[in-house]
């Protein structure tokens, strides 16, 4: 059989639905994070991530959000809050049977995305 694509190896679309609701339980449960999450509309953010996280797994989904550097200006994002949701999202992969390499990869197509996303 071949090689499973890095999108299947998410579970594809619902399991990457499933793995954005893990991440968002814990993220809204992280006492170190989850303040700046009170007043944010979830379920945009919810679909926003499924769309991302797809996208950056090869699937055959539009990201429709905003840019990281305009969703996260005003946001004042340290590095230590950066870490604290990877760990999350960690976690959440982990949760999910996510293999190992898999979520490696992912984690590498978003960490360029820190320069946009942490404050200065
Ligand atoms: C790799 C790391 C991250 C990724 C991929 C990511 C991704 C996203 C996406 C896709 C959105 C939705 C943008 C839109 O609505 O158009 C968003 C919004 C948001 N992010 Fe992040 N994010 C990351 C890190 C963080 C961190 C570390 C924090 C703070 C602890 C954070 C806080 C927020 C908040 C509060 C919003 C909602 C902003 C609003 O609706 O006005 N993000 N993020």
């Amino acid at each position: 059989a071949p090689r499973p694509t890095l999108y299947q190896e998410f579970g594809e679309r619902p399991g990457i639905e499933a793995l954005v609701e893990e991440l968002l339980v814990r993220v809204l449960e992280d006492p170190r994070i989850n303040a700046g999450f009170a007043e944010v509309d979830l379920v945009n953010l919810n679909d926003r991530l499924v769309e991302q996280i797809c996208v950056e797994v090869g699937g055959p989904c539009t990201y429709t959000g905003r840019t990281m550097a305009e969703s996260h200006a005003s946001l004042a994002v340290t590095e230590a809050d950066f870490n604290a949701l990877v760990e999350d999202l960690v976690d959440a992969m982990e949760a999910r049977g996510i293999p190992r390499r898999a979520q490696n990869r992912l984690l590498r197509r978003l960490a360029p995305m820190h320069r946009d996303i942490v404050s200065p």
